[in-house]
């Protein structure tokens, strides 16, 4: 088995986890409490203009022209298609331009934006996508996974991020990030394996504190 299989094997109690948390199976059934949607929705977007420069860290990191371009439509991706879907919910949600703008990050919003771009930055192009591919291959999951619930893609509210997530281009995203993990880590001696298994594992964990964070809308207490 491939080294990211291999690790998404070895965390599928935590991965589990994140696919049954309520907030996740609330955008599945359609129970999901509209004001914690409007607050993760805020929140994502702060995350996504922070999870954006990975993909310009790993334009600068990348070795050829083929991974540097990649990485250009991944960040043209998560700036012009997946953020428009934040800005067209928040219409729906009474969030005004200039709330999304000026809104604070929370503080799991901030622990995880700073400890992705840490790695990124201070690893090499292998870390940084350690770092950042448990967000898009758990949220290509779950939106698959999701749209397979009956009603679930027309769904009023839920249905057009179910939609967005299970969109095959979004998978395929996510897909060339698992191979790019796959072929980064090939060769590469123990401890080095050790330090990539370390990223993944806390990014996944942070996945978990995300739906946690936007479900209880928790912010700072003061
Ligand atoms: C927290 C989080 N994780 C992952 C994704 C999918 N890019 C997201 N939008 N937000």
């Amino acid at each position: 088995m491939s080294f990211s299989r291999t690790l998404q094997q070895k965390l599928q109690p935590i991965w589990r986890k994140n696919h049954s948390h309520p907030f996740v199976t609330g955008m599945g059934d359609g129970t999901l409490e509209k004001e914690a949607f409007r607050y993760f929705m805020i929140q994502d977007y702060l995350y996504l203009k922070e999870y954006a420069r990975l993909f310009a860290m790993g334009t600068m990191k990348a070795r050829t022209l083929k991974t540097m371009g990649e990485f250009v439509d991944l960040l043209q991706s998560t700036l012009n298609e997946e953020m428009q879907l934040h800005r067209d919910y928040s219409a729906r949600l009474d969030i005004t331009e200039e709330e999304l703008e000026q809104a604070e990050a929370a503080p799991v919003t901030l622990a995880y934006t700073r400890y992705m771009l840490h790695e990124g930055q201070n690893g090499g192009l292998a870390e940084l996508t350690a770092a950042l591919l448990p967000c898009m291959w758990s949220y290509a999951e779950i939106g698959r996974d999701l749209s397979r619930i009956p009603g679930a893609v027309e769904h009023e509210l839920y249905g057009e991020w179910i939609r967005t997530y299970s969109d095959p281009d979004f998978l395929k995203l996510a897909d060339w990030c698992i191979d790019l993990l796959d072929e980064l880590s090939e060769g590469k001696p123990q401890h080095e394996l050790d330090k990539l298994e370390e990223i993944f594992l806390t990014t996944t964990k942070f996945e978990y504190l995300f739906w946690d964070m936007a479900y209880h809308h928790k912010n700072w207490p003061v």
